[in-house]
């Protein structure tokens, strides 16, 4: 489907929806068991394409991967009998099925070639390349291995101790891959901490890795036991619903199973800070990732600042937040958010430009954007431009505008919320 015409009457949201599986989490759980010697079994997968791109990955690693809806069953070999892959590795628009592959391969015992579509083609890799070369890794590709197609030699690694330029979680889980076989132990610095599922379910797998005040610390060489993944639902999916039930009025919404590690609930911090009436309640605890039920019903908004450390723990939810700003009384800043713009689009372009089309008062900045709001929006055509989040952000801005938004290029929402439109429509009594 290239078009879409999203007509929604003004009227409340109501109900509860079950949150789909997080794709950081998804990704993970397929890694640890393609890595793992013998049967991991996973449940709450994500089927979205980017998920789905792994698993490919790992079928053409040599590991037997069933699925049956959101249930996995991977059988490996281990990353030390893994074969050669006949084809490359194709990972689509994924970002984190790319970079995490990289520091993966790099202590393998084969070669691989990896490339995705134009967009990941266009996104930086020298931020993993670079410190996997540092590492001793065997790695080439396009322009000094800035850009994919990369081609890995997998083989022995050095530890090394690296401090990271960019909050990046993606930088960060490829280097602890490739840490988990160097001969040694290495040690990871952050300035701002971002999400640590990678760390998390190393500890799940009998992994040994400290972790404290942003320094990540990893002995090489550890074993891993194949251990059963129940993955939560994803905070950055549950964002979009968040957002519409606060800003359309008269709504109310149950969000169950939403992911609440606190790597990555800056969204909850800025619907407080907005003024939204909510609650939280977390309904596990003693699970290494944190979950539960957001209930949130729609009040008035107040705009608000947004950076620093906050930034990596909400990068995801940058467009629909900027959506709700729109809808927010004052000023909404975003800053510090310069790594939106090698996002699958350059995500501040994206935003102001495509809600600007709808009469958004937006101004985009190096880092960020600043908002004016209250503004009333009016219905035109939007563009995706083959970015899930965007595409997102549109169909719920469809809710506040007078008259129908025109979405080109809805299908690339399939990449992490197939289900989107569907729990769209229930919300909406439809
Ligand atoms: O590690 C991950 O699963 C992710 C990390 C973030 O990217 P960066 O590490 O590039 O910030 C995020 O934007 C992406 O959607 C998923
Ligand atoms: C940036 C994203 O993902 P990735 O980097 O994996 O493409 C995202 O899901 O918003």
């Amino acid at each position: 489907m290239d078009k879409m015409t999203l007509n929604y009457p003004r009227a409340p949201l109501r109900g509860t929806i079950s949150v789909p599986g997080d794709k950081s989490i998804s990704h993970r759980a397929v890694m640890f068991g393609g890595i793992a010697k013998g049967r991991t079994t996973v449940s709450g997968f994500l089927p979205g394409e980017d998920c789905l791109r792994t698993i490919e990955c790992f079928r053409l690693l040599g590991a037997d991967i069933s699925r049956n809806g959101t249930e996995l069953v991977i059988e490996s070999p281990g990353i030390d009998g893994w074969q050669e892959p006949a084809d490359i590795l194709y990972t689509g628009n994924s970002g984190t099925t790319t970079r995490l592959m990289l520091g993966i391969l790099a202590g393998s015992r084969v070669h691989s070639v990896i490339a995705g579509d134009e967009s990941i083609a266009k996104r930086p890799m020298k931020r993993v390349t670079g410190p996997l070369k540092q590492m001793e890794a065997d790695i080439r590709g396009r322009e000094g291995a800035q850009y994919t197609p990369i081609s890995v030699l997998g083989g022995p690694l050095s530890p090394i101790d690296y401090e990271m330029p960019v909050a990046s979680a993606q930088v960060k889980s490829a280097i602890l891959f490739a840490a988990m076989r160097a001969g040694g132990t290495s040690v990871i610095r952050e300035k701002e901490v971002s999400r640590d599922h990678t760390e998390r379910m190393m500890r799940n797998f009998g992994m040994d890795v400290q972790s404290e005040d942003g320094v990540i610390t990893l002995r090489g060489g550890q074993e891993l036991t194949p251990v059963h993944v129940d993955v939560p639902g994803d905070i950055s999916s549950a964002a979009f619903f968040l957002a519409a039930s606060a800003m359309v009025p008269d709504s109310e919404v149950v969000l169950k199973n939403v992911g609440l590690n606190p790597t990555r609930t800056g969204m909850i911090d800025v619907l407080k800070a907005m003024g939204a009436d909510f609650e939280v309640d977390v309904t596990d605890t003693d699970d290494s990732e944190r979950r539960g039920a957001v209930t949130i019903r729609s009040s008035s908004l107040k705009g608000t600042e947004i950076g620093g450390d906050l930034i990596p723990r909400l990068i995801d939810e940058i467009p629909v937040i900027a959506l709700l700003a729109t809808q927010a009384e004052g000023t909404t800043v975003i800053r510090d958010a310069e790594e939106l713009r090698v996002k699958e689009t350059d995500r501040i372009a994206a935003v102001a430009e495509e809600l600007g089309k709808l009469g958004a008062d937006i101004s985009p900045t190096a880092d960020g954007m600043v908002i004016h709001g209250p503004t009333k929006l009016s219905g035109a055509a939007l563009d995706s431009r083959g970015d899930h989040r965007i595409g997102m952000m549109a169909g719920i801005a469809a809710l506040v505008t007078d008259g129908p938004v025109e979405l080109q290029d809805p299908g690339c929402i399939a990449i992490s919320y197939p289900e989107f439109f569907g729990h769209l429509d229930s919300l909406r009594g439809e």
